[in-house]
């Protein structure tokens, strides 16, 4: 059985650094893509529109989660995310490509601190801060032995 813990984030065949789901496909199924240094090009795919013509919350979160375990990825392999949160002060378009600045506010040990913006022009559409972990060496052994004492699923719940 592979060993869970040795799991890191790896380019794919296309040479693009990708999350475990994005691997099979190639691509990024978020539309975020790396440009210069803290820099990332963002586009909302239209099946994550949420009102008409402007993303699902939940995509921004998701595409800043990315954004932010990237930008520290550089540095350390094995990232999880503690907490996010998310400030949306304007509705953000599909279709249109986006800018988002990660920066890495603080790094000491295990913790880190991260914070990011996303504009298109001279405008801000949200923010986000995040705290990442650097994962503990056996991260997914546990949650795999926690999950196998679990009594299986009925019907009923
Ligand atoms: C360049 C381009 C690159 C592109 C690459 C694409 C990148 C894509 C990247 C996408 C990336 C997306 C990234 C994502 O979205 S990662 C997915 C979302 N995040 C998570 O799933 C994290 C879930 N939370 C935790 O695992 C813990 O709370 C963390 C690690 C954050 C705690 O951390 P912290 O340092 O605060 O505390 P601690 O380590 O001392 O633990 C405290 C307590 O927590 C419990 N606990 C902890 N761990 C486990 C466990 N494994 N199994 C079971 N329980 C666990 C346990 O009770 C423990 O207490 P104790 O029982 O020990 O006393």
């Amino acid at each position: 059985m592979p060993d869970s813990d040795s799991f890191t984030i790896e380019p794919s065949s296309s040479g693009r650094m990708l999350c475990g789901g994005c691997v099979p496909d190639g691509v990024c199924r978020l539309g975020v893509e790396p440009r210069d240094g803290m820099w990332f090009d963002v586009t909302c795919p239209r099946h994550w529109q949420g009102g008409p013509g402007v993303a699902h919350g939940g995509w921004i979160a998701a595409a800043f989660d990315d954004v932010l375990n990237t930008a520290a990825l550089r540095t350390e392999p094995r990232m999880v995310t503690k907490s996010l949160s998310v400030e949306y002060l304007r509705p953000v378009p599909v279709d249109r490509k986006l800018a988002v600045l990660a920066r890495i506010e603080r790094h000491e040990g295990r913790e880190w601190t991260v914070s990011a913006r996303m504009t298109l022009g001279a405008d801000t559409l949200a923010t986000a801060h995040a705290e990442l972990r650097t994962r503990r060496p056996d991260h997914y052994s546990r949650h795999e032995h926690w999950l196998a004492g679990l009594p299986l699923p009925t019907n009923e719940n």
